[in-house]
């Protein structure tokens, strides 16, 4: 019976789609183009926006995923990402893996030129060559998960990242990955909630590791957040944001849905 997790099977996939996007637009080239579009583009502090005072939220645009298949299958980025502007979400994270999320890199592009909030591009990033891209799509800061990247690996990809003017959310799942993300430096840190390895959500994951976090560094607690409860117990576990995707998704009523996850915790 083999081990490999769902984490492992997107990753070798993405290993292999990105080996042949450098074939065809070598990095040098891509970096070229990433720095003119970070000279270009207004700076968004993206930790600093979730760090103000109440619970912020940053709402996904996800079409599918491995746990859950299609979420939304009348599909359209734009509009889902100026409800979520229009609704009063504080960052907007978009996926932008194909295979397993049905996401794209033009669904960053559009739904960055679409608002004005910080965007964040969540996909399965190991080389540097998806930084640049993701400053050339339009993106002001990326995901690293450090179940896939030592602290090594998380050190430098940070480093590229603060080059092309990115931030970066470091997504953890254990004690150790949370030592790691302090160590390589990581400002804005995300405790998933989702075992992925097995798809089981616990929110108690996020209040397993509270104590860890310095009180300047960002925390975020990530999926399974489907009600107003859920998002005081965030709170009250001193969460400054919350990463919010099937939920938002498969409102029928983007901006009333918000309001209701927000009752318990908004003014
Ligand atoms: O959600 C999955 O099935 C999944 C599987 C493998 C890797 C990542 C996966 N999800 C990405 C996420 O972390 C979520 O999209 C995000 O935290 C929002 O979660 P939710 O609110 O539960 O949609």
């Amino acid at each position: 019976m083999s081990s490999e997790t769902i984490l492992d099977t997107i990753m070798a996939n993405r290993r292999q789609q990105i080996a042949a996007l450098k074939e065809k637009r070598p990095l040098h080239a891509l970096a070229e183009q990433a720095f003119s579009a970070r000279e270009k583009r207004t700076a968004v502090d993206f930790a600093a926006t979730l760090k103000k005072p109440g619970l912020s939220v940053i709402a996904e645009v996800k079409k599918a995923s491995p746990s859950k298949g299609v979420i939304q299958p009348d599909f359209h980025p734009v509009e889902i990402a100026r409800a979520y502007e229009a609704a009063g979400a504080d960052a907007v994270s978009v996926l932008t893996e194909e295979t397993y999320f049905q996401g794209g890199a033009d669904t960053l592009t559009q739904v960055r030129g679409a608002v004005s909030l910080p965007v964040l591009r969540k996909d399965f990033i190991f080389d540097e060559w998806q930084i640049a891209e993701a400053c050339v799509l339009g993106a002001d800061a990326i995901l690293l998960i450090a179940s896939v990247l030592d602290v090594f690996a998380l050190k430098k990809l940070m480093a590229v990242a603060e080059m092309f003017g990115l931030q970066c959310l470091v997504e953890v799942r254990s004690e150790s990955q949370v030592r790691d993300a302090l160590r390589a430096g990581a400002r804005v840190v995300g405790v998933n909630n989702r075992n992925l390895a097995t798809f089981d959500v616990d929110l108690s994951t996020s209040a397993r590791f509270r104590h860890l976090f310095p009180e300047d560094v960002v925390f975020v607690s990530e999926s399974g957040i489907a009600t107003a409860e859920d998002m005081k117990q965030a709170a009250d576990l001193g969460a400054d944001a919350v990463l919010i995707g099937e939920t938002l998704m498969r409102a029928p009523d983007i901006h009333a849905k918000l309001k209701e996850l927000r009752s318990l915790t908004h003014g």
